[in-house]
């Protein structure tokens, strides 16, 4: 019997640690194909995320992004962004143990500058800082906790992020030293 199909890498992150734009560039970096979460199930709803929020709150969103990041998983092969809160699903967890997933990090500052907009609702308006702090003091230990690879983004180009992730998928190893240090 043939192994069960796998996604080359699943990224998963806070909001602004840059999973859709990596992912994405990772996935062409290696001639594979690219998936964001987001995206399926935007796709599987025919309506916006802001649109779901709205409507079903984010019960309703967490129930079908876990749907929809199970059933990729299961044949997927490719690259695959998650959003920033699909690790608060236990199941979601489980089915990621053992798989090349890479936590890419961002500072505080950072990532709320570049989450702002309309398109993610829990960060919307009040004080998004505050918010922004909370989210990874609880979910700072599920993306640990899933990770086979920690990269931060932060004040690096995109392109060397990928390149960074290559590098380590290519090599098997999620720590590797630093270039140029001596043994
Ligand atoms: N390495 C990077 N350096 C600077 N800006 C970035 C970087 N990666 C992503 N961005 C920008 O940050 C914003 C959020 O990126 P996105 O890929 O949507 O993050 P996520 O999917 O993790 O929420 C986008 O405007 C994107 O262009
Ligand atoms: O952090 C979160 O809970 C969310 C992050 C968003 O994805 P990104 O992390 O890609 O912004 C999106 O899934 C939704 O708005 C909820
Ligand atoms: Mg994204």
């Amino acid at each position: 019997m043939s192994d069960p199909a796998r996604p080359v890498a699943v990224l998963v992150g806070p909001p602004g640690a840059g999973k859709t734009t990596i992912g994405r560039k990772l996935a062409r970096r290696l001639d594979v194909p690219f998936r964001d979460a987001d995206h399926l199930i935007e796709d599987a709803e025919g309506r916006s995320i802001p649109d779901i929020f709205a409507t079903g709150g984010e019960p309703e969103f967490r129930r079908i992004e876990e749907r929809v990041i199970g059933e990729t998983l299961e044949s997927f092969e490719g690259v695959l962004s998650l959003g920033g809160g699909a690790v608060l699903s236990e199941a979601t967890r489980h089915r990621l143990r053992g798989l090349k997933v890479v936590h890419l990090t961002i500072g505080v500052a950072e990532g709320v500058r570049r989450s702002r907009g309309p398109g993610r609702p829990l960060l919307a308006g009040g004080d998004a800082t505050a918010r922004y702090q909370a989210l990874l003091t609880e979910r700072s230990p599920l993306y640990r906790e899933v990770a086979w690879t920690t990269v931060s983004s932060e004040r690096r180009s995109s392109g060397k992020v990928v390149a960074d992730i290559v590098d380590r998928l290519e090599s098997g190893d999620p720590h590797p030293r630093r270039r140029g240090r001596r043994p």
